[in-house]
């Protein structure tokens, strides 16, 4: 981990207006982000359905489900790269159908796709999102050389990007999300396919960062104890719907005693350590509970091979 404090400040000017003009931000704070009654469909296939979402101002959330659950849609929608042709979606207080820019310009999106061009250095990456993004020309090099720092990539930076780890070209991805200082940075499954004491940096280098300026973090994920370990609140996602919401201690702590109150020790497919008498369910029991059986079944397990094989074409 470095020193280096990320001191970026989002792109707000006086009053808290927004750089297109949209209007000023709500000083009350509303919430990051606020989806109602969204609906996403390819086709036959409806990704999301009906879902109602807030993500307070500062929290890391994280959006829980197996492939195919309907995350990455959702994420898609409130990023503004795909429509949202029903229900309403809301970033800081701005509509997603109608102020896009404005939106847009308040995020900071690691996409589960490769998004670091693996023929330029890390600094040549950065800067590249800075130029994208806006960034102000005077203080470029500054804002780029503070989130590579924040990411503990000042060392490697002008290495080419394809020498790089898995974990550092995820931290790279994270610091190009961070150039821009957004107030909002969306993760898609930002730890998939990395080993554990990556996954663990990753985390580290994303909540020093949250610290340091207050940003709130939406989070995709497959893995269950890093949810628990990491997220403020969690929604745990399944056929395109939300089946449970809080934090993780209370869901855990909720789904105890229904199974106390029934007399139930645990839902099958329950992990073997918690069906012991007394002991916590897991996060990942929770989710069994609430979606039902079946999900192996329906090929929709939490660690599918479909994301290592992703990951490891992003990297190779
Ligand atoms: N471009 C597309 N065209 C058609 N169907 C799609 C498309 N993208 C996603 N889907 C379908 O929409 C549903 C939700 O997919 P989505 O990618 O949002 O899920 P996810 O929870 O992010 O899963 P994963 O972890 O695999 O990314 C799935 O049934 C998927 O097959």
């Amino acid at each position: 981990m470095t020193d280096t404090p990320f001191t970026g400040t989002p792109f707000t000017g006086p009053d808290g207006a927004q750089p297109d003009g949209a209007g000023p931000v709500d000083s009350a704070g509303p919430d990051a982000v606020s989806c109602r009654g969204l609906d996403y469909a390819f086709g036959e296939t409806k990704a999301v359905q009906d879902l109602d979402l807030s993500v307070g101002a500062g929290e890391v959330f994280g959006l829980l489900g197996p492939n195919g659950a309907g995350k990455t849609t959702a994420i898609r929608c409130i990023t503004t790269l795909l429509p949202v042709p029903a229900g309403m979606v809301r970033v800081f207080g701005h509509d997603a159908a109608k102020e896009k820019m404005a939106v847009r310009r308040l995020l900071g999106y690691v996409p589960q796709q490769l998004s670091a061009d693996a023929a330029l250095t890390g600094r040549e990456n950065v800067t590249l999102f800075a130029r994208v993004f806006d960034v102000p020309r005077r203080e470029r090099s500054e804002r780029v050389a503070q989130a590579l720092a924040a990411v503990d990539l000042t060392g490697a930076a002008d290495r080419m990007a394809k020498t790089y780890s898995g974990g550092m070209i995820r931290r790279l991805e994270l610091a190009q999300a961070l150039v821009s200082a957004p107030r909002l940075l969306m993760l898609d499954e930002p730890t998939i396919g990395l080993d554990p004491i990556a996954r663990t940096s990753v985390w580290e280098h994303i909540n020093a960062v949250r610290q340091a300026t207050g940003m709130t973090v939406l989070v995709t994920t497959h893995y269950m104890d890093e949810a628990d370990q990491y997220c403020d609140r969690v929604a745990l996602m399944h056929h395109g719907r939300i089946h449970a919401l809080g934090t993780p201690g209370e869901l855990r702590a909720e789904l105890r005693e229904r199974r106390a109150a029934s007399g139930t020790p645990a839902a099958s497919g329950a992990s073997r350590a918690s069906v012991e008498k007394g002991a916590l369910p897991t996060l990942e029991d929770v989710f069994r509970d609430v979606a039902g059986s079946g999900l192996d079944e329906e090929g929709g397990d939490f660690r599918d091979v479909r994301s290592t094989r992703r990951t490891a074409s992003r990297v190779g």
